[in-house]
C-alpha cells in the first residue's frame, strides 16, 4: 500500500532523514520510536503530504502521496487545538464540514447525516455524554477522544498520531490504548503512531520502527540524518534488544541535550 522508495529530508544544510526505504502493507500499525528532535515528526508530516520529501518518493497504491493532506489520511496530534467556541458535536460535524465544502458550512441533508456520523463516533469514542459541552469542560483524555473522533469522520484509510497520549496519566493511557486498537480493528486502518515510550511502542500495533542515525560525526552533527535502525514485529522482541534500543535512544539523546 505505502513504498518509500530512498528517501531523504533537508533543512538546509542540516540532513535530517536519511535514504529510508520500507514497505507498508494495509492494516498495519507501525509504532515509531527515537531520540528527540531525530525527525518522527517531519516523517509523518510527509505522510500526511504537509511536507515533502527533499530526494527520493513516498507512493500510495503505487503513486505520489498527494502532496497536501486529503481524506485517505487522518491526524491527531499530542496538542490538539479544537474550536473553543464549538461544542464537542459541532466540534466533529465542522471537522465533516471543512473537507466538503470550502467554507466549512453544510446545510439540509448533508448537515443532518453529518450530525448523526458524528454522534455516532462521539458514542464509539465514549463521548456521548460530552456532546452537548464545550471543550473547556474536557478532560487531556476527553480531548484526545475528540481529536480521533475529528479525525475518523474523514474516514481515513491511514490514521497518522504524533504522540498522542504523550501528555495522559497512566490510567487514562491504558483507556486510549484499548480505543485505538479497537478502532484500528473495526475500521481497518493503517496507522503510524510516534510515542517517545518504547514499551507503548511494543505494546500497540504490529510493527516498531526506531529512528536513530546510522552514523554520526561529531564535528558536524547536522551532516547525517536518522534511518530506521531497527523494524521489528511487535511482540517479538526479547528483553535484551529492548534494553540495546533504550540505551541507543538515551545516547543519541545525550548528544542532542549536548549540543
Ligand atoms: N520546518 C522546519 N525547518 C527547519 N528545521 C526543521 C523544520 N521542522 C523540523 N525541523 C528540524 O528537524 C529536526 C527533526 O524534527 P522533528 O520534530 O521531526 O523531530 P522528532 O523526532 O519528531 O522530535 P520530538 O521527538 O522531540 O518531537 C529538528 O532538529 C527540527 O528542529
Amino acid at each position: 500500500m505505502i513504498e518509500i522508495n530512498n528517501m531523504w529530508k533537508r533543512y538546509g544544510d542540516s540532513v535530517i532523514l536519511e535514504n529510508i526505504s520500507a514497505r507498508v502493507a494495509e492494516g498495519e500499525f507501525i509504532t515509531l520510536v527515537g531520540a528527540s528532535g531525530c525527525g518522527k515528526s517531519t516523517f509523518l508530516r510527509m505522510l500526511l503530504g504537509t511536507d515533502t520529501p527533499s530526494q527520493g518518493q513516498i507512493l500510495l497504491d503505487g503513486k505520489p502521496i498527494a502532496d497536501e493532506p486529503d481524506s485517505d489520511r487522518g491526524v491527531v496530534f499530542q496538542q490538539y487545538s479544537v474550536f473553543p467556541h464549538l461544542t464537542v458535536l459541532d466540534n466533529v460535524v465542522v471537522a465533516r464540514a471543512f473537507a466538503d465544502s470550502r467554507f466549512g458550512f453544510l446545510f439540509g441533508a448533508r448537515k443532518r447525516a453529518a450530525i448523526a456520523e458524528a454522534e455516532e463516533l462521539l458514542n464509539i469514542v465514549g463521548l456521548s455524554h460530552m456532546q452537548h459541552r464545550y471543550p473547556d469542560a474536557l478532560s487531556g483524555g476527553m480531548r484526545q477522544r475528540l481529536a480521533i473522533a475529528q479525525a475518523l469522520i474523514l474516514k481515513p484509510r491511514i490514521l497518522l498520531l504524533d504522540e498522542p497520549f504523550g501528555a495522559l496519566d497512566p490510567g487514562i493511557r491504558a483507556d486510549m490504548h484499548e480505543l485505538v486498537l479497537r478502532l484500528w480493528r473495526q475500521h481497518k486502518l493503517t496507522i503510524f503512531m510516534v510515542t517517545h515510550d518504547l514499551k507503548e511502542g511494543f505494546h500497540l500495533g504490529t510493527r516498531l520502527w526506531v529512528f536513530d542515525k546510522l552514523r554520526n560525526d561529531p564535528q558536524a552533527p547536522n551532516a547525517y540524518g536518522a534511518g530506521i535502525t531497527y523494524d521489528l514485529p511487535v511482540g517479538a522482541c526479547e528483553p535484551e534488544l529492548l534494553e540495546e534500543i533504550d540505551q541507543s535512544m538515551t545516547a543519541t539523546d545525550a548528544v542532542v541535550d549536548s549540543l
